[in-house]
């Protein structure tokens, strides 16, 4: 039976551009299902709460039938209280001349404070995507900083490299999106990320098949997809935040409802230990959801060149959590 009872999405940034792009979604049922109601808890920073409000007017001449309130904060502590879903857009920006290592602490410091909130005040049932970067880090930063909620319940966004790689794949192949599926990115969402075909179905043709023509492999389809979000900042202007926001969507769309027939996704999520990847880091792996929970795909064969990819990226994670472990104890 489908649960149609109305569910408490929290969206921090909600008047940022993924916020933007995503809450219209949200309200006409395509992120929890068509059937079931939704009530907007909406984070701003105080100076965006003006926006936050026009946004809000926009939602309601929407006149959604699922959209049951919307409500407007600029303390965490309220916006959270009885969350079902947090969706952790708001972050602060790199901004000229910072060191990765402020953005790092700055940004450790949001995390952990609402993930001290969460712990508190969210629902029991509470399931939490961040979005705002370094995501899988601020992930691991909120998730360490509720210890009253499983750790399961804190992921990051990867789902939107996930799709990127999906698209080149299909781009190269002449394939329907459609008919491609088991497509895994490793690590970190950032340059390192692996995204991994190795595994992946394309049509009727093995992706072992295609990731052999190793030049196209390392010199195209890979970097492609790991700088595909700075290319479309040099393109746009501003960063990825329709895509961003749609797969924000199919994230945790699929964790709530599914993840169709045998395929998988990619879901940055606590480490298990899975694949040799250190507990505590939120690395991205391959994952299937059933039952509201997300599972990963395990006793995935290896090759030595995936392997070196993959400690690559989950190297920069360590390097990340380390960082901000030890700006914590400064
Ligand atoms: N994981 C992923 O695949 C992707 C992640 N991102 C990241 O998503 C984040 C948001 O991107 P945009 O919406 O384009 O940025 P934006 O700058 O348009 O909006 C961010 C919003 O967050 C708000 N904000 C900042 N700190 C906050 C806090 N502590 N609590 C509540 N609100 C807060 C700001 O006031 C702003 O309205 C950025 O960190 C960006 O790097 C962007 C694209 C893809
Ligand atoms: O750096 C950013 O804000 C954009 C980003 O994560 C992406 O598009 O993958």
């Amino acid at each position: 039976m489908p649960d149609v009872s109305p569910a408490v999405v929290t969206v921090t940034g909600a008047a940022g551009s993924i916020g933007y792009a995503s809450l219209f979604r949200i309200a006409a049922g395509a992120m929890l299902g068509h059937d079931r109601p939704v009530r907007l808890r909406l984070l701003e920073l105080p100076a965006a709460v003006t926006a936050a409000e026009g946004t809000a007017m926009e939602l309601e001449d929407g006149a959604f039938p699922l959209l049951e309130s919307i409500d407007i904060f600029d303390d965490a502590r309220t916006a959270f209280d009885g969350a079902q879903f947090g969706l952790l857009i708001g972050a602060r920006p790199r901004t000229k001349g910072m060191e990765r290592a402020e953005l790092l602490a700055a940004n450790s410091a949001i995390f952990a404070e609402q993930g001290r909130i969460i712990n508190d005040v969210a629902a029991q049932d509470i399931r939490v995507i961040v979005v705002g970067n370094p995501a899988n880090t601020n992930a691991a930063v909120a998730a360490a900083n509720a210890p009253d909620v499983p750790g399961e319940r804190f992921t990051a966004l990867t789902r939107l490299d996930h799709n990127r790689a999906i698209a080149q794949l299909a781009r190269r192949t002449g394939t329907p999106v459609g008919r491609i599926s088991r497509v895994t990115i490793w690590g970190n969402h950032s340059a390192s990320q692996y995204p991994d075909i190795f595994h992946a179905r394309v049509g009727d043709t093995p992706g072992a098949e295609i990731a052999a023509d190793e030049r196209w492999l390392v010199e195209d389809f890979i970097p492609t997809v790991a700088t595909r979000g700075t290319a479309i900042i040099e393109a746009r202007g501003a960063s990825s935040a329709a895509s961003a926001a749609n797969a924000t969507i199919d994230h945790v769309h699929d964790w709530v409802l599914g993840t169709a027939g045998d395929d998988w996704t990619s879901v940055a999520m606590p480490s298990t230990g899975a694949y040799g990847i250190r507990e505590g880091l939120v690395s991205s792996v391959p994952a299937r959801a059933a039952g509201g929970r997300w599972e990963i795909v395990e006793g995935l064969d290896i090759n030595d060149f995936s392997r070196a990819r993959i400690d690559a990226s989950v190297a920069e994670l360590e390097g990340e959590l380390d960082a901000v472990a030890k700006l914590s104890r400064a």
